[in-house]
């Protein structure tokens, strides 16, 4: 399931990002994909040190976001890298990797991609996904984040107009299947449902079994 995160990124997080960007070192983006022919984009270098403050501000804000725990159920999550794209550069469709080469690697299920400037400093650039027949573009405000399951078909629409910041990251789930991942997901939207109303307008034996299924449900289908 595709999910809009809102507000990943506060304004006094923004206004550190916005500091940082004009001291990130751009290289070409195939650095990390050689045999590309369809990625054409800019983006940070794992060593330079603008691109590390922005990570470690990003993987912050997303630790602290309560739906991307529960949207996401992370065990781990790769650093982000900044990208950039300019008039022109574009990522046409592809799938992302399954494994990234970390000890040990990490298996991406979710990918996702903060957007660090405001729409209206360019034209194109949309995240396009494809779901079935449908292609769903996505072009968010600056702090917003989209996750979507690395799974699937996606492409960023070349830019016709002024640039692209986005700061794009992996995350590697406890529960490898999407289809059981939605089905905790919903599990826990009933159990804070019910828990809404305060303990006046739930049975309590029906908030335990809730929160026993969504736990051994959990266990039973938890990588470890
Ligand atoms: O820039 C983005 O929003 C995502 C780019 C992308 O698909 C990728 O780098 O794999
Ligand atoms: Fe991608």
């Amino acid at each position: 399931m595709i999910r809009v995160l809102p507000n990943v990124l506060g304004a006094a997080d923004l206004q550190a990002v916005r500091e940082l960007l004009p001291q990130v070192r751009f290289g070409d983006g195939r650095a990390t994909n050689p045999d590309s022919t369809i990625k054409l984009n800019l983006q940070a270098p794992q060593e330079d040190p603008a691109n590390a403050r922005i990570a470690q501000i990003a993987r912050d804000a997303l630790v602290r976001h309560a739906e991307l725990r529960v949207f996401a159920q992370p065990r781990q999550m790769a650093r982000t890298t900044v990208v950039r794209y300019e008039p022109g550069m574009n990522y046409g469709w592809h799938v992302d990797e399954a494994l990234f080469p970390s000890t040990p690697p990490m298996r991406s299920d979710l990918s996702c991609t903060i957007f660090l400037n405001p729409p209206a400093d360019y034209d194109g650039g949309e995240l396009t996904i494809q779901l079935g027949a449908q292609e769903l573009a996505y072009k968010l405000e600056a702090g917003n984040a989209i996750l979507y399951p690395s799974t699937t078909i996606h492409r960023v629409t070349p830019v016709t107009r002024g640039v692209r910041l986005a700061a794009i990251t992996w995350l590697q789930s406890w529960v490898a299947d999407s289809g059981r991942r939605e089905l905790l997901i919903q599990l826990e939207e009933a159990r804070a449902l019910a828990a809404h109303g305060g303990p006046s307008t739930i049975d309590p034996r029906l908030q335990v079994l809730l929160e026993s299924l969504k736990t051994n449900l959990f266990r039973m289908w938890a990588d470890t």
